[in-house]
C-alpha cells in the first residue's frame, strides 16, 4: 500500500463504505470518533481496505490512555486492515509518558508482522513551520513508519506554499510521505500535494461529517485530484 496515491474515504461508521465505493481507495476509520469500533470492525464486509486510526487526545484526537494500542492491536489482526496510524511522538520517545514509546514501537513491530504498512503522522493545529522545518519533521516520521504524514494549520497562503515545498523536497529526498493542510487558506493543497509526491488524502464522505478543518468532500477531492492529473484537451 502507498505505493500510489490512495484516497481515504474518513469516517466513524463503517457502514459509509458503500457510498465511499466509487471515490474512495481506502477507508480511514477513526475509531477514536466511534461507536463500538471493535464490534463495527468484527462485522466489516466493505470492499476498501482499511486505515486505522485511534487518535490520541494529546494530538487532537479523543482516545484517551494507553488502552487505545489494545484496540489498535486487535485491529491489525483482522484481514481488511492494511494500514494503521501512530502519532510520531509516540513512536519516537518523545512524548513526556515514557510508556506510549514502547506501546508504540510494539505495535510497529506487531504491525509489520502482519504485513500492515505504518503510518506515522505528525499534526499541528496552530500553524505551518518554515519549509526546511517542515522537511525535518516529514524526514523523522518517514523514518519511523511506511508513510510520514504530516497536517498543519495554514493562517495565509505562505503556509500553503510552505507545504506544497516541503512536499516536493522530502519526496525528491526519497521519503514517502502524506501531506495536507487544515484550515481554509490551505484547504487546496489537499489537492494539489499529491502531484508533488503525497501518497494519502483523507476527505469525509459527508461533509457534516469532516475529520479535520478544511477537508473537501470525498467526491471533490477525487474529482479535483483526477482534474488535475489528467492534463489538457491534447494530452
Ligand atoms: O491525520 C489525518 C489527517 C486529517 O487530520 C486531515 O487533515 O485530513 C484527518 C484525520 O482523520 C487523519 O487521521
Amino acid at each position: 500500500m502507498f505505493e500510489e496515491f490512495v484516497l481515504t474515504a474518513s469516517t466513524a461508521d463503517l457502514s459509509e463504505e458503500s457510498a465511499a465505493r466509487e471515490h474512495a481507495d481506502a477507508v480511514e476509520f477513526r475509531m477514536d470518533l466511534a461507536s463500538d469500533p471493535l464490534d463495527q470492525l468484527a462485522s466489516y464486509d466493505g470492499e476498501l481496505p482499511l486505515v486505522v486510526t485511534n487518535r490520541a487526545s494529546w494530538e487532537g484526537g479523543e482516545a484517551e490512555g494507553l488502552g487505545r494500542y489494545d484496540a489498535l492491536s486487535d485491529a491489525i489482526g483482522r484481514e481488511s486492515v492494511a494500514a494503521v496510524d501512530v502519532e510520531l511522538a509516540a513512536l519516537r520517545g518523545t512524548h513526556p509518558e515514557p510508556a506510549e514509546a514502547s506501546h508504540a514501537t510494539a505495535l510497529r513491530d506487531a504491525a509489520r508482522e502482519a504485513g500492515v504498512a505504518v503510518v506515522a503522522s505528525v499534526h499541528d493545529f496552530e500553524s505551518t513551520p518554515e519549509p526546511a522545518a517542515l522537511v525535518d519533521l516529514l524526514a523523522d516520521a518517514a523514518s519511523e513508519g511506511d508513510v510520514g504524514k504530516l497536517a498543519t494549520t495554514a493562517t495565509a497562503p505562505a503556509d500553503a506554499l510552505a507545504m506544497i515545498e516541503a512536499t516536493h523536497e522530502a519526496t525528491a529526498a526519497g521519503h514517502r510521505v502524506a501531506t495536507m493542510c487544515m484550515g481554509e487558506p490551505g484547504r487546496h493543497t489537499r489537492a494539489v500535494t499529491p502531484l508533488y509526491g503525497s501518497r494519502i488524502g483523507y476527505a469525509p464522505v459527508d461533509p457534516a461529517n469532516a475529520t479535520a478543518p478544511g477537508q473537501y468532500p470525498l467526491a471533490t477531492l477525487r474529482e479535483l485530484i483526477d482534474g488535475l492529473r489528467e492534463g489538457g484537451a491534447d494530452a
